[in-house]
């Protein structure tokens, strides 16, 4: 019997945002009530099927790496990154700041070349340089929608929707990861999640897009001849590694 293959899909945010429980949900379809404080990195594994009910279908192992999100470890959890075939953006839908953060832990994941990692917390992600960086899925993922509908109940009304979805063309879902009803088949929440899960393996397994045959998504700069790349700023987001990651 062929061994099933596997993808790996990094699940970023704040510390305290959710993505323990979430990546629980997800993989288990219960939640979990009471999740600890996770150091360094955990893993849970879900068995994906690849494009159901077509002639296409496949089964996947999709590895869930739960990054910790704490502060103190900035420094270190760069190990966890690589290889990267997906993303998950996780923000806290009652803590706005958690969503502006996005943009740093993006930068984070796809800056990994910088040599001051100190520096990361000031970079400023510019969607055209991150667009056309990586061809990696990225996913957004705003948890506790529960309080956040009872906020907006007592009127305690705002956007819900990320920019950084917007930004780089994923899709968002809003989810209760304490309610398995959340993830539930045939919700669109559910469908989303398949769909970013088809790409991730599509793009891991059977995509002969080459980083450079679309050049729409590559910023303007990428494609001048006129000045070597090595001159050229941020050239770390090109990096080769995000494109051929084993
Ligand atoms: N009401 C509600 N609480 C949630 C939801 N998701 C997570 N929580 C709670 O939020 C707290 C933090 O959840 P975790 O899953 O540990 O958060 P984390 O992002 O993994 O945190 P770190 O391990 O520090 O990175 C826990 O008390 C969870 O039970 C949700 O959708 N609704």
């Amino acid at each position: 019997m062929a061994a099933i293959e596997k993808v790996k899909v990094v699940v970023l945010g704040d510390s305290g945002v959710g993505k323990t429980s979430l990546t629980y949900l997800i993989a288990h379809n219960k939640p979990l009530m009471s999740p600890g404080w996770t150091v360094g990195c955990s893993v849970e594994v879900k068995l994906h099927r690849y494009k159901e009910g077509t002639q296409a279908q496949n089964t996947f192992f999709v590895e869930l790496w739960d990054v910790g999100g704490s502060n103190g470890h900035r420094n270190t959890r760069n190990v966890f990154y690589q290889p990267t075939h997906g993303i998950i953006l996780v923000h806290d839908l009652t803590n706005r700041k958690s969503q502006i953060n996005l943009q740093k832990w993006l930068s984070e994941i796809l800056n990994q070349d910088n040599s001051n990692p100190n520096q990361l917390s000031s970079v400023e992600v510019d969607s055209e340089q991150f667009l056309g960086s990586t061809q990696i899925p990225i996913l957004v993922i705003g948890t506790k929608f529960d309080l956040a509908e009872e906020k907006q109940r007592k009127n305690q009304y705002r956007r819900l929707a990320s920019s950084i979805a917007e930004q780089c063309g994923a899709d968002e879902l809003f989810v209760n990861s304490h309610q398995p009803r959340s993830l539930a088949p045939g919700t669109s929440n559910s469908v989303k999640l398949t769909r970013f899960f088809d790409k991730v393996i599509e793009r891991r397994y059977y995509s002969r897009i080459s980083p450079f045959s679309d050049r729409r998504r590559i910023p303007a700069y990428m494609m001048s001849t006129s000045t070597p790349l090595s001159n050229k700023p941020n050239q770390q987001y090109l990096s080769p590694r995000f494109y051929h990651m084993d």
